[in-house]
């Protein structure tokens, strides 16, 4: 299990913090998310550290937890930045992120994408197809430019995930089929506006063992020797994300022993290794605070009415993921097996099924292990604002976005004349 708890238990504070839980949900109200910059520092410093002198890039993967704070706190620890579309690109700037550091993944890059990822000068583009190869070289030459590129290989290796959050099986919609990757180097030479820089890989998300990992890389490896042999230079190899947290049981290889298992399985190349965790490195730094509105009690079932909901957290109605839910401040009901049911007119409108709790309204819970696809994936379903986000660093709490108001949420919608 990796080195960083994500909270404590009994103090009712997170991981390494010193403030209440409490005290941030009466200030800032509820539903509401708190991270702990202690627990971000950490997990960052895990994974750098690993490569111990190994020529290396951590870009963390934006789409997990894309907050200004939390991307300039990375970019100040010297971290590089995976994005997938040119909105997270503008965050990463305006976060001061080093554009240097910057790869671009994503299946469906648009022109407009590719143009401000070339006008800021990132580190590469990891391409996903054949037509993507001829976009990115037309506008890199309407741009003057050379358009660093790596191919993301599909090595169709299976990541015992989730299937939904699986990405490098044959069947699967991203990367460039394995057994065409050499053909396909052929035809990026070709193109004189685009060079190749790299070879990328990227197979699922929460992975919890070391082997599909392992044996992503044995086939990475094995297509470099072959690339090389064809005369390419390959600078770097992207190994992508994936890392899984414990949410429940599982039992997740530690940053360290991932990496240390990575650059065993790749030996003594080179080339710089690269890595896109997201989940890993925020996951457990984070938490969704929410209060118990209502207890409604049928002859069939106990239900706790959480002011949080499936579009503050869709990772329940999405994936039937788990996440604990842990009392911060309880005012002493009976206990019951309850179901955690959030306001929004949905059945799958769930943060939790049976659990075991002893509640009362407007008990104080904490959503745990929040801080990864949480915020990033929220919406105004039911037309409700999102919620505020919070940092926690030692005896401080900053606001790092506000509660979005009616008025913002309204805002930009137009009738008929
Ligand atoms: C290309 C790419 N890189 C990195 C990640 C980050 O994954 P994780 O949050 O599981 O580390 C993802 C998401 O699965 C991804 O699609
Ligand atoms: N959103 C997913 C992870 C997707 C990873 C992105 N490729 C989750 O919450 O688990």
């Amino acid at each position: 299990m990796s080195g960083f708890p994500s909270f404590d238990y009994r103090n009712g504070r997170l991981y390494g913090e010193s403030v209440q839980l409490d005290r941030i949900a009466r200030e800032f109200g509820t539903p509401c998310y708190v991270y702990s910059r202690a627990a971000l520092v950490a997990a960052y410093r895990e994974f750098d550290a690993a490569f111990g002198g190994r020529d290396h890039l951590v870009c963390y993967a934006v789409k997990a937890n894309s907050n200004l704070a939390i991307l300039n706190l990375l970019a100040r620890l010297g971290s590089g930045f995976d994005i997938v579309s040119g909105g997270e690109l503008q965050r990463v700037l305006k976060a001061g992120g080093d554009p240097q550091k910057v790869v671009f993944s994503g299946v469906g890059k648009q022109p407009d994408e590719m143009r401000a990822a070339l006008a800021a000068g990132i580190f590469c583009f990891n391409v996903e197809s054949e037509a993507e190869l001829a976009v990115l070289d037309r506008v890199a030459g309407e741009l003057n430019k050379i358009a660093p590129v790596s191919l993301r290989v599909n090595p169709d290796v299976d990541a015992k995930t989730h299937p939904y959050i699986s990405t490098g099986l044959k069947e699967n919609k991203f990367g460039v089929p394995f057994e065409e990757a050499e053909k396909l180097y052929a035809s990026a030479r070709e193109f004189a506006n685009l060079r190749i820089s790299g070879l990328d890989c990227h197979i699922g998300s929460q992975l919890t063992k070391l082997g599909p990992f392992v044996e992503a890389c044995g086939k990475i490896l094995g297509l470099l020797i072959r690339l090389e042999t064809l005369g390419f230079t390959i600078d770097h190899l992207d190994l992508g994300g994936g890392l899984g947290i414990r949410y429940l049981g599982e039992n997740p290889p530690a940053a360290k022993d991932y990496v240390t298992a990575l650059c065993a399985a790749i030996g003594p190349r080179n080339q710089r290794i690269l890595i896109e965790p997201g989940r890993a490195l925020v996951g457990n730094a984070g938490v969704l605070l929410t209060r118990v509105e209502y207890l409604k009690h049928t002859p069939h079932r106990d239900f706790a009415i959480v002011d949080a909901a499936m579009n503050d957290l869709m990772r329940p109605a999405l994936y039937d993921a788990y996440h604990e839910i842990l009392p911060v401040i309880a005012n002493g009901g009976d206990e019951k097996i309850y179901q955690i049911v959030g306001p929004v007119c949905e059945t799958g409108d769930f943060l939790g099924h049976d659990r075991k709790l002893a509640l009362s309204q407007g008990d104080l819970l904490a959503i745990m292990s929040a801080g990864a696809y949480g915020m990033s994936m929220s919406s105004n379903y039911n037309t409700r604002p999102r919620a505020a986000e919070v940092m926690v660093d030692g005896d401080h709490v900053h606001l790092i976005r506000q509660r979005e108001s009616l008025e913002q949420l309204l805002a930009g919608e137009k009738m008929l004349p």
